[in-house]
């Protein structure tokens, strides 16, 4: 599959987005985990951004799914094509290779064997020579330039679509953490639940999403217009069009951004004393789609009464690090090689 002059790769597979690091050149590919696939051949028609936009879109004999939920592989095949695909689409910028690369893919620290061991089959299956994985959190915390290998604490608090992880890190490994199945795509479900519980509108999964990127907030939502959206009136079954404020998505979205706080503050009281001081002076840094939801870090900031950051590029953190760890290979392959 590949030609001359192999870079090895770094892949952050995650629930909304995947995306594609090439050692020595950075990001290469950024696209949703979307596939859109007939029905019944179950042949792959499209791949991220165009699988996604056919989202809620299609005709009866094509599915567009995400195949992973809650950061781990739901459907194993569909993820494998799926890496498949976008693993040529990055290597073809770097023109022909040979041999096939050795691929890093971050997994939610709170994994199970089992779906560890799916992510490493699937990635082989797509092509790797062979597959080591990165637990996200500490992925984001290089990615983030945080000082992962010294002997000091950072706190980094990872907020995806499908999970959020929170962790301390001192001293090249993981001191305590949580990960919970609660962050973006918890936000999406609890805006339609709201809508469809005070408005008796269905509006789907995409319309969720820009609504919450648009007026969502944590806490007291500020200076942000009312938005107009559409759906279906699910008494009519007809569509219709309502007005929502920012305040209403700020209350719909309450229980989730609790849940977070919440994952926060327990990951604290875990935390050694020496290693919460050094938080303390540095900070809590936030990563990952979620760290965008405007307020979170300040409600976050308010409960814990510590220093909160966005990390610069969100979005890229988890990528970036995944990318960057490749430099310790030797370190990787050594655990696997243990857990093996
Ligand atoms: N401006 C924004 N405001 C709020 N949420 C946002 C914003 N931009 C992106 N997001 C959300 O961030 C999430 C995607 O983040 P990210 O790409 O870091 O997740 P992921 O790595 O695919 O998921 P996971 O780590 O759980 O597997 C989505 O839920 C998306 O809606």
């Amino acid at each position: 599959m590949f030609g001359f002059g192999t870079k090895d790769l770094g892949i952050d597979l995650g629930t909304a987005n995947t995306l594609v690091y090439i050692k020595g050149k950075g990001i290469v590919l950024r696209e949703p985990s979307v596939v859109a696939m007939q029905t019944d051949t179950k042949s792959i028609i499209a791949v991220g951004n165009d699988a996604k936009n056919m989202i809620g879109r299609t005709p009866g004999n094509v599915v567009a799914l995400r195949p992973m939920k809650d950061g781990v592989i739901a459907d194993f095949d569909t993820t494998a094509a799926m890496m498949k695909h976008l693993i040529r689409n990055a290597l073809k910028s770097k023109g022909p290779f040979s041999g096939k690369p050795y691929i890093m893919v971050c997994v939610p620290s709170g994994i199970t064997a089992v779906e560890e061991r799916a992510v490493i089959d699937a990635t082989r299956q797509a092509g790797a020579k062979d597959a080591y994985t990165i637990e996200e959190p500490f992925a984001a915390a290089i990615g983030a330039n945080l000082p992962v290998w010294e002997p000091t604490g950072s706190m980094v608090v990872d907020i995806g679509g499908g999970t959020t992880e929170v962790a301390i890190i001192s001293l090249g490994g993981i001191v305590t953490s949580q990960s919970i199945r609660v962050a973006g795509d918890e936000m999406d479900e609890a805006i339609i639940s709201y809508i469809r519980k005070n408005y008796n509108l269905l509006i789907g999964d995409r319309t969720a999403e820009t609504i919450k990127m648009d007026i969502g907030s944590a806490g007291e939502p500020e200076g942000m217009d009312n938005m107009e959206i559409r759906g279906r009136d699910l008494l009519t079954g007809l569509p219709k069009t309502i007005e929502i404020t920012p305040k209403e998505i700020s209350a719909a979205l309450k229980d989730t951004v609790y849940s977070i706080v919440e994952a926060v503050k327990n990951t604290l009281e875990k935390t050694p004393p020496e290693l919460a001081a050094d938080i303390m002076d540095r900070g809590i840094v936030l990563t990952g789609g979620g760290a965008l939801l405007r307020n979170l870090d300040r409600v976050i900031s308010e409960e814990t009464k510590m220093p909160v950051l966005i990390a610069e590029n969100p979005l890229d953190c988890v990528a970036i690090g995944t990318g960057k760890a490749l430099d310790n290979i030797q370190l990787f392959k050594n655990k696997a090689k243990e857990s093996r």
